[in-house]
């Protein structure tokens, strides 16, 4: 693994400015002091239920924002401080995104044109009929217009867009539901050898087995935020190689583990808690919890939870 992230987000916070019933205006904290490094050859997996801030996050990167969000904290790329006209200009060349909702197909544009570009080079074309023919995706696709897809066959377009940009960070946002398992698998694993090749993947899912399987680390959001970011093998391993309540509770969750549920919900945004945003859930949690609490080291991994050790 290289020495220097090739993305960097540090303290970023989003926010969207609400108007409610009336004239009252608001600002709703969707994201709070989230951090993330990445570095290239690495698959880093972003798990965390609905409503985490897992696209928010991939739209951050990408410049996507609506325009009422307020945005405050740093996205790094290869060093430097991105404005929104860098990521205009990086999206789609440096920096891919395969979209949660196949609803950012242009419906105008044959498909064949909008995964390799009009008159793309021959040796493009020929890497586009490769990785169509991994994803099982016949040769007349190309032809087609997004309106003539399954959901399936468009999921599996919008990974090989990203694949073929040739992009440095690809973030792929939930890239397998609608795909049967052998699907599901290949794309990962096309995912997992261009990590090989030295790109750097962002891989958000709901489905954390997987996960923590293809990964080499795992960042567990919640509620706009990191709890957790550390190798994929400790969430493998289980609650003692974890730090926090939140991961061990996850893993307990699972089928195989014991199909514990987590007691309690997210807060929403709205109705955050001051202090740690697991607070209202924690088993362990004590009046020093109230108060903000930043990310810490921990067994080589990082985790934002006071008792962690
Ligand atoms: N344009 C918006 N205006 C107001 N709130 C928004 C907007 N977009 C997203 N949110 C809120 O921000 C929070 C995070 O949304 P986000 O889409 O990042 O969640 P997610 O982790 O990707 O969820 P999912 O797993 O369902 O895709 C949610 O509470 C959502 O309602
Ligand atoms: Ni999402």
């Amino acid at each position: 693994m290289e020495k220097e992230p090739i993305l960097t987000v540090k303290d970023l916070s989003i926010a969207f400015h609400m108007y409610d019933k009336g004239l009252e205006q608001y600002d709703l904290k969707v994201i709070s002091n989230l951090d993330l490094d990445v570095y290239s050859g690495e698959i880093v997996a972003i798990a965390g239920s609905s409503g985490s801030g897992k696209s928010l996050l991939a739209h951050a990167v990408m410049g996507l924002l609506p325009e009422n969000a307020l945005l405050s904290g740093t996205i790094a790329y290869k060093g430097k401080i991105l404005d929104l006209a860098d990521k205009e200009k990086l999206r789609g060349k440096e920096l891919a995104l395969v979209p949660q909702s196949v609803a950012y197909l242009d419906p105008l544009m044959s498909i064949g044109t909008q995964v390799s570009g009009k008159g793309a080079p021959k040796k493009k074309v020929t890497l586009q009929k490769k990785i169509f023919q991994r994803l099982q995706l016949k040769e007349n696709v190309e032809k087609l217009y997004p309106f003539q897809l399954s959901g399936g066959m468009a999921r599996r377009v919008l990974v090989s867009t990203a694949v073929l940009s040739g992009a440095d960070v690809i973030i792929a946002d939930e890239p397998t539901p609608g795909l049967d398992l052998e699907m599901a698998l290949e794309t990962l694993k096309i995912f997992r050898e261009l990590a090989d090749e030295g790109k750097a993947i962002v891989l958000i899912t709901h489905d954390i087995d997987l996960a923590f399987h293809i990964a080499d680390r795992v960042a567990v959001f919640y509620a706009g935020t990191t709890l957790e970011i550390a190798d994929a093998n400790d969430f493998l391993e289980g609650p003692e190689a974890l730090r926090h309540p939140y991961s061990k509770a996850l893993w307990k969750a699972l089928p195989q583990n014991g199909f514990e549920p987590v007691p309690g919900f997210q807060p929403y945004a709205k109705y955050l808690p001051g202090g740690c945003l697991y607070f209202p859930r924690c088993p362990h949690r004590s009046d020093e919890c109230e108060k903000k609490i930043p990310m810490k080291n921990v067994r080589g991994g990082r985790v934002r939870c006071i008792y962690a050790d």
